[in-house]
């Protein structure tokens, strides 16, 4: 799979966007430490949490624990977790993107993805999420940019790559679709 940077500048972006949406694959972190860890040896790109953004959690515990300053939070055992990974995707026609477990939290510490593979539609312009279970018996710890799982894409297209706070917001605007942010369960059961 093939890597290339993305123009930084929102008037360069704008500029740029136009011939691209064809042509390539396009992730947006909201901040530099947030970017999406790329593996040039193989099809996926490793995903980070972003704690500033609220989790949603179902807790089996009663315990409480306080988090400090959002950079770190406690998974406890049975319990799911809907965590941001601070990015957004823009993918051609036909292409989608899984978001899978990581081999290494799964043996070691019980944490998978409940929605193995999550999909992630073509048409998603909101942050993608990864949903994320504690299948062992301790509480886990979660620190915000740890490497909580992996993407992979459909289609082997280029994959253009970048950190703009400016643009990651305006997403939507450059990348219109009828789904839009909309997403887990929005469309109900019947
Ligand atoms: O692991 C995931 C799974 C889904 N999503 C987002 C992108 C996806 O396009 C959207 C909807 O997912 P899906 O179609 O699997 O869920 P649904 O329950 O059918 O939701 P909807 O009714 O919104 O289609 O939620 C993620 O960010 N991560």
């Amino acid at each position: 799979m093939e890597f290339r940077a993305i123009p930084g500048s929102l008037d360069e972006f704008k500029h740029w966007v136009g011939t691209i949406k064809e042509l390539g694959i396009v992730i947006i972190a909201k901040s530099e430490e947030l970017l999406p860890v790329v593996k040039y040896d193989s099809n996926g790109i490793d995903c980070k949490a972003d704690l500033s953004e609220s989790i949603l959690f179902r807790s089996k515990s009663n315990k409480e624990y306080s988090s400090e300053e959002k950079e770190r939070e406690f998974l406890f055992p049975m319990e799911r977790a809907l965590v941001s990974l601070g990015f957004k995707v823009y993918m051609p026609r036909n292409c989608y993107m899984d978001i899978r477990p990581r081999s290494g939290l799964a043996w070691k510490n019980g944490i998978t993805i409940l929605n193995s593979p999550g999909f992630v539609d073509n048409d998603y312009r909101n942050t993608v999420k990864a949903l994320l279970i504690n299948f062992s018996a301790v509480e886990f710890e979660l620190h915000h940019g740890d490497r909580i799982c992996q993407a992979v894409f459909s289609e082997n297209y280029p994959i253009y790559i970048g950190a703009s706070k400016e643009i990651f917001e305006r997403f939507d605007e450059f990348f219109p679709s009828k789904r839009g942010k909309r997403g887990f369960g929005s469309t109900g059961v019947r």
